[in-house]
């Protein structure tokens, strides 16, 4: 209809609409969370707990990036659409794997260093003739959904902030929603509503205060005016650094009482001493938004972790559903974020109905005061007033990350991809802490959570990270079962009315489990580890299953070796398809080479490998792995070649040869002393390993 601003809708964007608002029968998988709603279950039965062991190979695709795959498989009318690393998007035929597009929006390998936990994408939006993607560099981009060809872009961020795209753009009536990430470097979040069919803004609303407490012209301006700029002091760090808060992964459509919820992330630096000078809860940090869908106006909202200071997002997955409260039936949403509790919150007011933990040994806090909706905090976990070192549980990495939740219906739990990922905190900040344009800036010593050499506790802090399948019951506020992993960074989840929960894990399994009792019914080997979540479809009367295997996303990238046995399995980015009796085989696995093991002579000084230790958790750990330890899909450092070559070694790192593939020059941050000093630590980290090679395990070779 050629751009009606606000307009109405036209018959395909009005059957998107209609399928998004209800689900169908189940033939489509139609959003990223297959409804408005995003319980990410399906109706069909065709697959149950009675033949699901009979699941096999349909057929699978190869894709282009060994980096993280984290969308879900979107279908429609036996179309599918997937976005993968880099936010290149493909369309295939659903049923038979016949590739019909292919889109590249051309992202620039420099854009890599922008980015705190990889060049990932969340998935599309798919809505009448078009389909909308969120490429890496802040674009939101429209496609016509039959041939992939671009229909209009537009830059939703200022291009100079380390600002990124990674989650999947929503359609609200005649709007595209977006949102962003960055707040590990410092920036100010914001979701925007673009009109599908031009890319026109409509509104925004910022989810952090302007820096000068002035208004924006923005939806957002009321609310930061009446209440929420008094919730951030006058004096601190977000005054430069715009206070983090992105939105970089639930935006929902509540179609009941046509509101939108916001997942809120952590404020920047994390450091609330150092962020609001230890002042004030600031809105709307680590909170769920309710916003008017139209106008973008705020309704309500609920402070997950008030003041938050350990990167304890809210960013997480948000599901709606319906649940007796006090006997009546509540329309209520269902929140598992980072810091370890489950929230049940009323829609309708955001007041909080429960707040239980879906973990163990959660040491922050001890649980929520139900009077006033705020945590009952325990006064060690916040470092930066102790002045004491502090190892929280969770970490960083969350008790719950980005993977999907899902909710069945029938049997009333929510399937949540859990895990344990303690995590040191420091206030002790040195001078390589300080404010730059790139690397992290977290507002305390990135060195205080690098694993430690001492053996024992190496041993011990590999141990302490695990997984777990945790089906909670919101009615009870219990775990009803659960299904522990020998790792974290497991997949999404997936249920189904055949009684039936789907999830990929980090050691390589795709696995279904009775939606009721946690029976395992499935275990596939899938040669690489898993983090998307599956979807399920039917085409010509056959139900299939889709996802994406692959090793990715921030926890391998940064903390490498604590991956654990994660380490011995390959990376393999590939869609696959499953059907009743496939019988497709995967292709053997690539011979690996092993590594070669010859650091160069050790040099420099205690001090000097102290700084480049320092250097290196600052600016390199996030991509190359905690104690330069490799991830499998970045470089492996300690057996770099250039170690030996300290030209090579500047060319690189200060100079910026190999900027393309996304590993950009440090100049403006570091001094060729600098590199040099992280040379000696890495190679020190080298020698380290070949003494311990037992404790390490090698690496998966590339
Ligand atoms: O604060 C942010 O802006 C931001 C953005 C992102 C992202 O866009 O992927 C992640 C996080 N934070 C984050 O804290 C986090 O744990 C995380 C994990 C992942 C991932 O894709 O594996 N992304 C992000
Ligand atoms: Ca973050």
């Amino acid at each position: 209809d050629g751009g009606t601003a606000g307009g109405s809708l036209d018959d395909a964007e009005k059957a998107s609409e209609a399928l998004l608002k209800t689900g169908g029968n189940g033939d489509d998988w139609a959003g990223i969370g297959y409804s408005y709603d995003e319980q990410r279950f399906s109706p069909l039965t065709d697959i149950n707990d009675k033949n699901v062991g009979e699941l096999g190979i349909a057929w699978f695709a190869d894709l282009e990036d060994a980096r993280g795959q984290e969308a879900t498989p979107v279908v429609v009318d036996g179309v599918m659409y997937v976005s993968h690393a880099w936010s290149k998007v493909d369309a295939w035929d659903a049923a038979t794997g016949e590739p019909l597009w292919s889109f590249d929006p051309k992202v620039s390998g420099e854009h890599a260093v922008k980015g705190c936990c990889d060049v990932v994408n969340r998935g599309v939006a798919v809505w009448g003739d078009k389909l909308f993607v969120g490429a890496f560099d802040g674009r939101l981009i429209a496609l016509d959904k039959k041939t992939g060809k671009e229909i209009w872009s537009t830059q939703t961020v200022d291009a100079s902030k380390p600002y990124t795209i990674t989650g999947a753009p929503r359609v609200v009536k005649d709007m595209v929603l977006i949102g962003n990430g960055g707040a590990e470097f410092g920036v100010r979040g914001y979701v925007t509503a673009y009109d599908a069919d031009t890319g026109k803004e409509r509104w925004r609303f910022y989810t952090a205060p302007n820096p000068t407490k002035a208004k924006d012209g923005a939806a957002s301006d009321d609310i930061f005016a009446s209440k929420g700029n008094a919730t951030w002091s006058d004096k601190g760090e977000w005054k430069v650094s715009g206070g983090g808060g992105t939105v970089w992964d639930a935006i929902v459509y509540d179609k009941d009482l046509d509101q939108i919820y916001l997942g809120v992330g952590n404020g920047n630096p994390w450091n609330h001493g150092t962020r609001s000078n230890g002042e004030g809860d600031n809105w709307f940090l680590s909170s769920v938004v309710a916003l008017d869908a139209t106008t973008g106006k705020y309704k309500w909202h609920y402070q997950e972790t008030p003041a938050e200071t350990w990167d304890y997002t809210a960013t997480q997955p948000i599901i709606l559903a319906e649940q007796q409260v006090d006997g009546k039936p509540a329309k209520v949403l269902y929140h598992a974020p980072k810091n370890g509790f489950f929230f049940t919150i009323d829609r309708t007011n955001g007041k909080l109905i429960d707040a239980k933990p879906f973990v163990d040994g959660i040491n922050w806090a001890t649980g929520y005061d139900m009077a006033t909706g705020r945590p009952i905090e325990n006064p060690e976990a916040r470092f930066y007033r102790t002045g004491k070192p502090f190892i929280a549980i969770p970490g960083a990495m969350g008790a719950h990350n980005w993977h999907p939740m899902s909710y069945n219906p029938a049997t009333g739990l929510v399937y949540i991809p859990a895990q344990q990922v303690p995590q040191g905190y420091l206030e002790d900040m040195n001078e390589l802490d300080r404010r730059q344009l790139l690397g992290f800036n977290t507002g305390s010593s990135m060195t205080g959570g690098v694993l430690p050499d001492d053996k024992a506790a190496f041993k011990a802090a590999i141990a302490a990270t695990t997984g777990r399948l945790v089906a909670f019951d919101p009615r009870t506020g219990k775990v009803a079962w659960g299904v522990d992993y020998p790792a974290a960074w497991n997949g999404g989840t997936m249920t189904t009315a055949g009684n039936l929960v789907f999830q990929g894990t980090s050691t390589g399994r795709f696995r279904a489990y009775a939606a009721d009792t946690g029976k395992q019914l499935l275990d596939l080997d899938m040669q690489s580890g898993i983090i998307d979540a599956p979807s399920t479809f039917r085409v010509g009367g056959v139900q299939y299953v889709a996802f994406m295997t692959s090793k990715g996303g921030v926890f391998p990238l940064a903390a490498g070796i604590a991956g654990g046995v994660t380490r011995k399995i390959p990376n393999i980015p590939r869609l696959v398809v499953l059907k009743i009796g496939g019988a497709v085989k995967l292709p053997a696995l690539p011979a690996t080479t092993a590594l070669a093991w010859n650091p160069p002579p050790q040099f420099g000084t205690p001090a000097q490998v102290a700084a480049g230790k320092a250097h290196f958790a600052r600016y390199c750990l996030v991509c190359h792995g905690d104690s330069a330890i490799g991830n499998g899909f970045t470089p492996d450092l300690r057996v770099s070649g250039a170690l030996a070559n300290p030209d090579a070694w500047k060319s690189v790192i200060i100079d910026g040869a190999l900027k393309d593939r996304g590993m950009v020059g440090f100049a403006k941050v570091m001094t060729p002393a600098d590199a040099e000093a992280i040379r000696a630590y890495v190679i020190d980290r080298s020698s380290w390993t070949k003494a311990n090679l037992a404790e390490t395990g090698r690496p998966y070779g590339r």
